[in-house]
């Protein structure tokens, strides 16, 4: 965070203009401190940001400067970063009076762990995580010093307004129908979780913010090894409209595959092995995905089933990770509902990467985080407007256990700074690859396959490649394809791909956060009127693959019988090598 400001500045906090939002903006009028900067006193808080880092980068240990540094997020409004800092400086007075540091007083840290919690508790606030703010308050309220003192007011107000937020964001939920048929469990996840804009830090570096030249010539020469040199990666199509949209800054990279030759209709392309996976179950390799049931030899690591020796090796960081199960360590005496298992594979996956990176840095010293694998490979990927749930449970306290466990020292290692986990947790959600197989979910990492943009009349098909013992990508042609053509997959099933061009706009906004800027959508664009019935006037995509949910075998037959619809042209102009 001590580097140069090189890019505008824009909070993560969420805008929604309803009532809670209102409420949160009232809030923050009575803390003048908190007054958001303005484009002149922009660069003395960028600045003060700055020199606060360094002091943090001089002594991760000390409570005061982290308390200062997640002020003034709350000030930029970047709330999750504002957790991230309040919650180790609570850690560290927790810490502190369990050890009773030498040269301070029970009393100056009785002081900071008031003023800290109920940092934390602001920062909660206005990551919209209510559930959680008020969880931590009632907990505070149950030790008696929140009781008396000069805070007093301050908590109290806190409370109220986090009341006050949740009420309305239930009404919220009743009226815009999303409780209604929805099961309690649901009902109480869709609370607990708060939200946050995807935003590129302004003080990430362009090295850490775009792929180098060297990342891609390795993703480049791989592929083009793996497809006999008919694929290659280049700049995508889609770079012009997505700027021209303003879902891309104009510092960042975009990447996309083209073919290097013509290809025939059905013709496999190349298979891109998995890296990295988590699955629901627990029947398949962490390293490759493959499906460890039935006869095959398997290789235990450290309480960690792999298919072999050499992909325990290739995931050694991994093996430590068995013991993760078993969450022991200081949130298990001191917050018990936080000592849970990965919830799902989609946080399992979040922690094996942090693992793989983790290990990656301690084994080359001179790196940062962001330039380990397999993070290096996959684009940034932020859109205007686009948005993710989050939690303080999953996004910063179970990330930092975790990387204590694999031995970090979370004050101090780069890879435990908010940002950077953010950055890491970010890429993964617009990279990964989800899969359903024998009712077991599955996320993983497919570094080639990453680097396909989605369009809704998709030219290639992905599908899950069993037939070596490993859940590899295997990318089929669905069509004739002219050499310099873009590749596109479908991020979208072939049921969803028939549906309107307001509903794929809708399910594509995870990835997009705007509009999709594919042919077809773009066609639809300028010419609205003309697509009122868009459902039959688009063309048929049957054959389709998803993207994240990965096409099934049955699904392959179709690719091949109907790659030669007639409507099927090309949707992007080809270029030359
Ligand atoms: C998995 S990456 C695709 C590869 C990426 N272009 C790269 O440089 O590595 C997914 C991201 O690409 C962009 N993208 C892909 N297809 C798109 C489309 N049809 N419309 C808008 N953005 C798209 C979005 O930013 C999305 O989050």
């Amino acid at each position: 965070m001590d580097g140069c400001w090189v890019r505008p500045w824009v909070g993560s906090l969420c805008h929604y203009g309803d009532e809670s939002q209102s409420l949160i903006e009232q809030y923050l009028s009575h803390y003048p401190h908190y007054q958001e900067p303005n484009q002149t006193e922009l660069p003395q808080v960028e600045l003060q940001l700055r020199s606060i880092s360094r002091r943090i980068h001089h002594n991760p240990y000390l409570i005061e400067t982290r308390i200062a540094r997640a002020e003034l997020l709350i000030k930029l409004r970047f709330p999750e970063l504002a957790v991230s800092d309040a919650h180790k400086a609570l850690l560290l007075t927790c810490r502190a009076t369990q050890d009773t540091w030498p040269g301070r007083s029970c009393y100056d840290l009785y002081i900071l762990k008031r003023e800290t919690s109920l940092l934390l508790g602001q920062a909660l606030f206005l990551a919209r995580c209510f559930v959680e703010c008020l969880d931590l308050l009632l907990g505070i309220s149950q030790q008696n010093y929140v009781l008396y003192g000069p805070k007093k007011e301050d908590y109290d107000t806190l409370t109220k307004s986090t009341r006050r937020a949740l009420r309305l964001e239930r009404q919220h939920h009743w009226q815009d129908n999303s409780f209604r048929e929805a099961e309690k469990e649901y009902q109480d996840e869709l609370l607990s979780k708060g939200e946050i804009k995807l935003v590129p830090y302004p003080w990430i570096p362009d090295l850490l913010f775009r792929r180098t030249m060297s990342t891609i010539e390795d993703a480049k020469s791989e592929l083009q090894r793996l497809s006999n040199g008919r694929v290659t990666i280049e700049e995508t199509q889609l770079r012009e409209r997505l700027q021209h949209g303003g879902q891309l800054t104009l510092d960042q990279d975009a990447y996309g595959l083209f073919a290097m030759a013509d290809i025939a209709a059905g013709s496999k392309l190349f298979v891109d092995r998995t890296v990295i996976c988590a699955n629901s179950g627990s029947s398949r390799c962490p390293a490759c995905c493959a499906d460890l049931t039935g006869n095959r030899s398997t290789f235990w690591a450290s309480e960690e089933l792999f298919c072999d020796a050499a992909c325990a090796g290739r995931l050694n960081a991994v093996c430590q990770l068995g013991a993760l199960y078993q969450w022991s360590g200081y949130y298990q005496r001191t917050h018990s509902r936080l000592s849970q298992p990965p919830k799902d594979e989609d946080q399992a996956l979040f922690f094996r990467v942090l693992a793989a990176v983790h290990k990656h840095t301690r084994d080359h010293s001179s790196g940062h985080p962001l330039e380990s694998w397999p993070i290096n490979r996959l684009t940034a990927g932020y859109h205007s407007g686009a948005t993710r749930a989050w939690s303080y449970t999953d996004d910063v306290c179970a990330p930092l256990e975790v990387l204590e466990k694999l031995g970090g020292d979370i004050f101090e290692d780069s890879l435990s700074e908010g940002w950077v986990l953010e950055t890491i947790s970010n890429r993964i959600a617009t990279n990964a690859r989800g899969l359903e197989s024998n009712e077991d979910q599955i996320a993983a990492i497919n570094p080639l396959y990453s680097f396909f943009n989605h369009s809704c009349r998709p030219n290639v098909a992905a599908l899950d490649d069993e037939m070596n013992g490993t859940s590899s990508v295997r990318i089929v042609a669905r069509k004739d394809i002219a050499r310099g053509s873009e590749l596109f997959i479908s991020y979208l099933s072939n049921e969803e791909l028939r549906t309107s061009y307001e509903n794929r706009k809708q399910l594509l906004s995870a990835w997009t956060g705007g509009d999709c800027q594919c042919m077809r959508c773009a066609h639809r664009r300028e010419r609205p009127d003309s697509n009122a019935a868009c459902v039959q006037e688009e063309p048929e995509c049957d054959d389709s693959n998803k993207a994240i949910a990965n096409d099934s075998e049955e699904e392959e037959e179709a690719v091949m019988t109907n790659s030669e619809d007639s409507d099927d042209e090309s949707d992007e102009t080809s270029m030359e090598f």
